[in-house]
């Protein structure tokens, strides 16, 4: 059960349908792909999963229902992210590369900790299914921001990976490696969903997933 309607842009994509598994497909009320648009009532949210080229539908389509948005869509520019804090002004809109809490609390760590390592060298290393578009991923470039310096990338495109990221931190001395594995695609759906459902009733602002964490975490304790 959803509690609210729903909208989908790349809604016949590998994260369209995960997210329709949890939602239900009777919610979906509006939907968007590359094959077309159906629209059969006003969403509270609208989630996009697609490619970077769909953003200004997808805005368009927020300002005129007037609903929030839960953008996962990875290889924005940075003019296109402009575009989603301008909407922002006057909706919810929850951003994140990576919808997983493992990846929410990575970024944290490096946040936090990365700092006392600023003198090690940093490299990270992603791998995803060979369908992936974007390199490197979305989630490398959010880990280097918030590790707050540059770290070089590789990425690998093999197979049905749904999505690894290992940050190789080393001195002369020692090295410290943080990794996570995504197990199933399922677990970026159900982060998102969390999302939507917090941008549901939240004020106008632009969102990353560790304040909805955060912001349930205070509403719970
Ligand atoms: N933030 C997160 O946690 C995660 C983010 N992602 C990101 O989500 C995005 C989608 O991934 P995934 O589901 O695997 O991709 P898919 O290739 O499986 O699906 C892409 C979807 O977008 C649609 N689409 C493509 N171009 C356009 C366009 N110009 N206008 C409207 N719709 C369009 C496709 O339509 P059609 O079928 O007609 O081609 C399809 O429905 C990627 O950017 C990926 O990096 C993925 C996983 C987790
Ligand atoms: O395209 C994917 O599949 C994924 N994309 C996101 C990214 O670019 O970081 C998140 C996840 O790793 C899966």
């Amino acid at each position: 059960m959803t509690g609210f309607s729903y909208g989908l842009v790349g809604s016949t994509g590998r994260m369209g349908g995960e997210i329709r598994k949890i939602l239900g497909p009777e919610a979906c009320v509006f939907e968007a792909s590359i094959t077309g648009q159906n629209e059969t009532g006003t969403p509270k949210v609208i989630f996009d999963f697609s490619r970077p080229e769909a953003l200004e539908l997808t805005l368009a389509a927020c300002r005129r229902f007037g609903c929030a948005l839960v953008l996962g869509t990875t290889g924005l520019s940075d003019a296109q992210r402009r575009q989603a804090a301008e909407l922002a002004k006057t909706a919810a809109v929850v951003q994140s590369a990576n919808f997983s809490l493992g990846i929410a609390v990575l970024s944290m760590i490096l946040a936090d900790y990365g700092p006392l390592l600023s003198d090690w060298d940093c490299e990270i290393v992603e791998a995803h299914h060979k369908a992936k578009k974007d390199a490197p991923s979305g989630t490398a470039l959010a880990l280097k921001k918030a590790l707050g310096r540059d770290a070089v990338t590789h990425s690998l495109r093999v197979g049905g990976v749904p999505g690894d990221h290992i940050c190789v931190l080393a001195s002369e001395q020692e090295v410290l490696t943080l990794s996570h594995r995504a197990i199933a695609r399922s677990v970026f759906a159900a982060g998102a969903v969390r999302a939507g459902r917090f941008a549901a009733s939240a004020r106008p602002g632009l969102y990353s997933f560790i304040d909805v964490l955060q912001t349930e975490r205070e509403r719970n304790s």
